[in-house]
Formats: structure tokens, sequence, C-alpha cells
């Protein structure tokens, strides 16, 4: 019986590089989480242990610091750079991953006046991770951990019911959830990715604000398809939706009355929604979710 070596990937897991931006009066920060995958003909050194083909994960450490001295600028932008050097420098690497989690920072204030050198950490982290090939450069943005939550405008009635069913039907409850959104784009040259992320991320919340709710697997869509309607750059969009659930308590037995104001926020379990919205004629997607 033949064994052989499958698909295999190595790189760095979650270099946390932090740049500060001294240049001007008010200091900016730039907090990454950075992850570089490689895979390519790397038989030599699974099978007997030699390792000329293999750039060492330190390396790959290394190198992204390295980039970030003469700044990082987007994260999409930074990804691409650091992938494309691992794919057309590496001769054994052929493909390259680089997966980049930007934390929130927020300026302070002190009374009236924005802080210098203080911050404050702000919800959602942004997201991208670009795939490379030597050919084909994918991007894919998003954000995960957004929390959001609305207090009224949402039902949840009509469900198919069978003899473990006990949820109450309910014409009006909370609906919150952490959105966790990655979308790809059409292309690898966005001119504007700060204006695109903030753009998408304006979409997204606007239609989880507007939209009258029957299920969170109707948001999830209304979600994806406003983001797809005002903005060409994005081919495809997955969401992945906990449904953070809040039960009414039920006072009666303490004689009180409780007309959706008092509410268990349940952590777990809980519900998962996830889908994609795509255009019917978006270009295939490659390596992008690789
Ligand atoms: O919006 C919802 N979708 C579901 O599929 C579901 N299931 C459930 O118990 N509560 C909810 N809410």
């Amino acid at each position: 019986m033949a064994i052989v070596l499958g698909d295999n990937q190595y790189g760095k897991a979650e270099t946390r590089l932090v740049r500060v931006d001294r240049s001007g009066e008010e200091h900016r920060i730039i907090d990454l989480n950075v992850t570089t995958t490689l895979a390519g003909d790397l038989a030599r050194t699974h099978l007997t242990g030699d390792n000329t083909d293999v750039l060492p994960t330190d390396s790959q450490k290394n190198t992204v610091f390295a980039f970030a001295h003469d700044g990082v600028g987007e994260i999409e932008a930074f990804a691409v750079r650091l992938a494309r050097h691992f794919v057309t420098t590496v001769p054994a690497v052929h493909r390259a991953r680089v997966h980049i989690e930007r934390y929130t920072w927020q300026r302070m204030s002190v009374g009236d006046e924005p802080a210098p050198h203080s911050f404050v950490r702000g919800s959602g982290t942004r997201t991208a991770t670009v795939t490379c090939d030597g050919e084909h450069t994918t991007v894919v943005s998003g954000i995960t951990d957004l929390v959001v939550l609305n207090s009224t405008g949402s039902e949840f009635w009509g469900y198919h019911k069978d003899r473990y069913t006990t949820l109450p039907e309910t014409k009006d409850r909370i609906l919150a959830t952490a959105v966790d959104a990655r979308w790809r784009h059409t292309g690898a040259g966005t001119a504007d990715w700060a204006e695109s992320h903030a753009e998408v991320v304006r979409h997204l919340l606007d239609a989880f604000a507007t939209t009258h709710s029957l299920s969170l697997q109707q948001t999830l869509y209304a979600m994806g398809e406003r983001v797809l309607r005002h903005r060409p750059e994005v081919a495809e969009i997955r969401l992945s939706l906990p449904n953070r659930h809040h039960f009414l308590v039920d006072l009666t037995p303490f004689d009180l009355d409780n007309p959706g104001e008092v509410f268990h926020a349940a952590d777990r379990p809980y519900g998962l929604i996830e889908g994609t919205v795509l255009r019917e004629d978006a270009p295939p997607a490659g390596l992008a979710w690789w």
C-alpha cells in the first residue's frame, strides 16, 4: 500500500504588530494580528527532512515587522505586498495567503481636546485576507465581532412546529448579533480600501437598523443585498450571525407584569445564521476562500 503526502501548508500564525506613527503632533497607531500561510513544492521537508525549500516561519514573522518599517497603510494593501513578496522571492512557494486582523482604536478626548497619544479600544475588528498564486491575487475584506442590537422591530413566528417545539411565537423581540462578515472584491486594485470598508460597514449597519425583521435569516439577506446594490467593487459577501437571544423574563410569580422590558441575555446555546449573498455574474472565486 502506497502512502503519499497530501495537501500541506505552513506559516506563522498571529504575529502581533503594533506600529506607532509619530510623524505628527498626534500619534496614530495601527494594531494588527498577521497570519502568513505558504504552500508549494514542500515535499522534501516532509518526506526527508531536507529544509532547502523552507522559508522559516521565523523569517516570515520578521518580514512582517520589516515591511512595517516604512508604514503599513491599509491592511488589504499591506497583505498584498506580503503575499506577493513570498510568492515571488521564495522559489518553492507557489501560493501565499496573508490574513490580517486590525483592532479598532479610537482617540480619547480629554475635556474637549483630542488626546495626542491616548486611545480606547473600539468595537469591531477589521480583517483582510489576500491570496496570491503568482498569477492571480484575490482580496477578501471583512469585519468581525461588530455587536449590534435592535430593541424592537423584530418578529419570529409562523415557523415549522413539531412535538419538541416550545418557543412562543413573537411579534416583538430584541434582535442582537455580533456581525462576522467577509466580502470578496472583484479586483485586487480597489483605489481606496479605507473608504470601501467604511461604506460596506455603513451599509451593513443601515440594513440591520432599518429592516423590519421577520427572521435573522431575512435580516442577513437584506444586509448582504444592500452592500451589493451599493458597492460595485464587491462580488460576494459571506455573513455569519450568531443570534444573541434575549428572552423575556416571566415576572408573574412575583405579581409583576413585564411589557417587553426585562430580558435574560443568554450567552449559549445560540442560533447561528450563516449565508452568502452574491452577484449572479460574480467572477469565479478562485483561491479567495482558500
Ligand atoms: O430569527 C430567527 N431564526 C431562527 O431560525 C430561529 N430559531 C429560533 O429558535 N429563533 C430564531 N430566530
